[in-house]
């Protein structure tokens, strides 16, 4: 778990009441995370997920927990944040709001900002199959479309300005070859950044860290009933990004081989075919996938450097292996086209 700021039980209880959800009964740490300091808070009414934000400023947060709530709104299985009675939500259009603005849906805990949402039901599932990832492609789909008419707009914080940043303060750290693989994937990934192919590519809201540990199962079913999602968690790494660039973070985490790092063909295919179900790729998607792959490995292999080599303090705090993500790159890089294999079946079904 990361408990990276204590939460007394008092302030806790203090912050429920005033939102309207009853007297606190139980505050839990959990295990699990990396990014922020995470409780289960059950009260009167029900079971909530307290987060306060250690690296998130309270401008950046009202674009991830509008989004939240817009996206469940929409009918999406979405945790939607509790807001505070006493502050008006914002008149006007999004872009027009300072981001100074009060936002109802963000609180203050322990002197960070913090949020309250509702606890998913269901399980993590770490060993998918096809339908399960079938499910995720479908899920996938609905929420970029859902985000069209989302009005904030914030670019990707862990996007390619990023990576450009933090690959100079993870180089040291690392041997020469795979010196020599982060900078020229980098150097790749900016040239296809300025490509026009790439500036085409539909983008919206995206959740860019949809790994199968923020997606939640029913358990509930019988065993030989079709896994149902029953929820997306975790929406801080969102942004304003390409479609594509979130659905190769998916295909990366959803359809490989851990040990190897290669496509698993028939789940990679279970999560195409379902997101195509609900919408199309075009052409321009197409032929950027293999390069969205390599980005999207790239992306966590230097989060997960910076996190392994730079840690934070924090109770329970495990950082994830980044040589994963170096395998995911090379194999990416190596064999550009085995997600072609891939995507015949998706245009044979289209
Ligand atoms: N809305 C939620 N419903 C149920 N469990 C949640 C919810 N949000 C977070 N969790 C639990 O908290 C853990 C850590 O949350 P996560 O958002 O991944 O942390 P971090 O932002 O630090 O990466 C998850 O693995 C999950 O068990
Ligand atoms: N999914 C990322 C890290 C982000 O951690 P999360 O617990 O917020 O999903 C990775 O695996 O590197």
């Amino acid at each position: 778990m990361a408990v990276f700021t204590e939460v007394q039980f008092g302030e806790a209880d203090a912050l429920v009441q005033r939102l309207g959800m009853g007297a606190l009964r139980e505050l839990r740490g959990i295990e699990g995370g990396i990014e922020n300091t995470n409780y289960f808070a059950t009260t009167e009414s029900g079971e909530f997920v307290l987060t306060l934000f250690e690296r998130l400023s309270a401008e950046q947060l009202p674009y991830y927990l509008c989004l939240m709530k817009h996206l469940a709104g929409a009918g999406l299985p979405v945790p939607a944040p509790v807001a505070d009675p006493a502050v008006a939500p914002p008149t006007g259009h999004a872009l027009s709001i300072p981001a100074q603005a009060p936002c109802e849906l963000l609180h203050s805990v322990a002197g960070k900002p913090a949020a309250l949402v509702q606890k998913l039901s269901g399980r993590s599932e770490l060993a998918p199959t096809a339908a399960h990832c079938a499910e995720l492609g479908a899920t996938l789909a609905r929420m970029h479309l859902a985000g069209r008419d989302y009005p904030r707009i914030q670019p990707n914080l862990r996007g390619l300005p990023w990576w450009n940043e933090t690959a100079p303060v993870v180089l040291p750290y690392v041997d020469e070859a795979q010196s020599a693989l982060l900078r020229a994937e980098l150097a790749y990934q900016n040239h296809v950044a300025e490509s026009s192919a790439y500036a085409a590519l539909p983008r919206g809201p995206v959740h860019a860290d949809m790994f199968r540990d923020n997606v939640m199962f029913a358990t509930d079913g019988d065993a030989d009933a079709p896994p149902r999602l029953t929820g997306v968690f975790d929406f801080y790494f969102a942004g304003t990004d390409t479609w594509l660039f979130d659905l190769a973070v998916c295909l990366n985490d959803w359809a490989i081989d851990l040990p190897s790092g290669r496509h698993d063909a028939a789940r990679a295919d279970a999560l195409l075919v379902a997101y195509e179900g609900v919408r199309a790729l075009n052409a321009s998607e197409r032929a950027l996938l293999p390069a969205m792959l390599r980005a999207a490995a790239l992306r966590f292999w230097i989060s997960r450097l910076w996190d392994f080599h730079l840690p934070r303090e924090a109770s329970m705090l495990k950082p994830h292996d980044p040589t994963h993500f170096e395998r995911v790159l090379r194999e990416r890089a190596t064999h550009p086209h085995a997600i072609a294999h891939v995507l015949e079946p998706v245009m044979a079904a289209a």
